[in-house]
């Protein structure tokens, strides 16, 4: 589990991250979303320790991250998947890393093995695709067998099959009991990967929820109706604050009363509905509502 409390990251004028609070649990996937520039990786860099908050705390399963005492073994982290060191092997680079924590070659073997590095192990990393790189970083990251797993945009630059991949892996960590927090400023990608969204905004959180929440509560959502009575239909919903539209094909598109209310209404009114069909606000759309409103107004910073 982590967990993050009031943290808060000032860099001189610029506030990255600003009281920012949130507990991502074991057993799912959570997405870390927000426009570039949101405080994404500012967030990740301090639950790790590798900067220290202007204020608040996080912790990693119960403890700040560097008071664990071998901490590759709690958290793995893929945080920038370039802090290589070019001439070494992938199975040195690992191997290095793997002997700080008591660490052998067999676990090496594994990770190579699981991230589908092991026919490229022996060449240096320098020479790796982005797409090498990142499964590398990845590697590295489950090297201690982590409970904890925490990646900065992997997705980042990766063809289809690396996407997909990815998406699996992260799924399999999470249904092994882990818990995984995914960083993205693409809300499609974690549409398809995460079960738990996290979304921020100027450093702020904008939403803790889940996807299928995040539709519901979106503005922008409506109601296809059909009716051989739409102008009585209409007057009635325009009376009870409703927007009503039409179509180009006889229906009407209602916004800001339900399916439920429409149909009660209707009822009531003893008239006849042809078909009654909520649209949900894409997902997409959702994300652009709430990222849109704290660009306008989020204040400065
Ligand atoms: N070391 C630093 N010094 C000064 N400003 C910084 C530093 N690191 C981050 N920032 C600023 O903090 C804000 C948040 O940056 P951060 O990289 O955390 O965002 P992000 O959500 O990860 O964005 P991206 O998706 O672009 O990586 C930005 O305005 C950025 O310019």
């Amino acid at each position: 589990m982590i967990e993050v409390q009031e943290l808060t990251k000032r860099y001189g004028r610029t506030t990255a991250v600003d009281s920012l609070s949130f507990t991502v649990e074991p057993g799912r996937v959570t997405g870390f979303l927000g426009p570039n520039g949101a405080g994404k990786s500012t967030t990740m860099r301090m639950i790790v320790g590798l900067d220290r908050p202007t204020a608040g705390t996080t912790r990693v399963n119960g403890k700040p991250y560097p008071a664990h005492r071998a901490p590759l073994c709690e958290v793995g982290t893929l945080l920038d998947a370039g802090g290589l060191h070019k001439g070494r092997t992938a199975y040195h680079h690992l191997l290095a890393l793997a002997r700080t924590h008591g660490l052998g070659p067999r676990r090496v073997a594994d990770v190579l093995d699981l991230t589908g590095l092991a026919g490229v192990a022996h060449r240096p990393a320098g020479g790796f695709s982005l797409g090498m790189a990142q499964r590398l970083g990845i590697a590295a990251a489950l090297l201690g067998d982590p409970s904890v797993v925490l990646l900065d945009e992997p997705v980042n630059g990766l063809d289809p099959d690396g996407v997909l991949w990815i998406r699996t892996l992260l799924r399999d960590l999470a249904a092994q009991g882990r818990t995984v927090l995914v960083s993205s400023h693409l809300m499609s990608e974690m549409a398809l990967t995460a079960d738990h969204l996290l979304i921020i905004g100027r450093g702020r959180l904008l939403a803790d929820t889940t996807v299928d929440d995040l539709i519901d509560g979106a503005a922008g959502g409506s109601v296809l109706v059909r009716t051989p009575d739409a102008d009585r239909l209409r007057h009635l919903l325009t009376a009870a604050g409703a927007s009503v539209a039409d179509t180009d094909d006889g229906a009407l598109r209602v916004t800001g009363a339900g399916a439920g209310r429409i149909g009660t209404t209707a009822r009531d009114h003893a008239l006849v509905l042809h078909e009654l069909t909520p649209h949900r606000a894409s997902l997409e759309e959702a994300y652009m509502d709430l990222t849109r409103t704290a660009v306008e107004y989020g204040g400065t910073r």
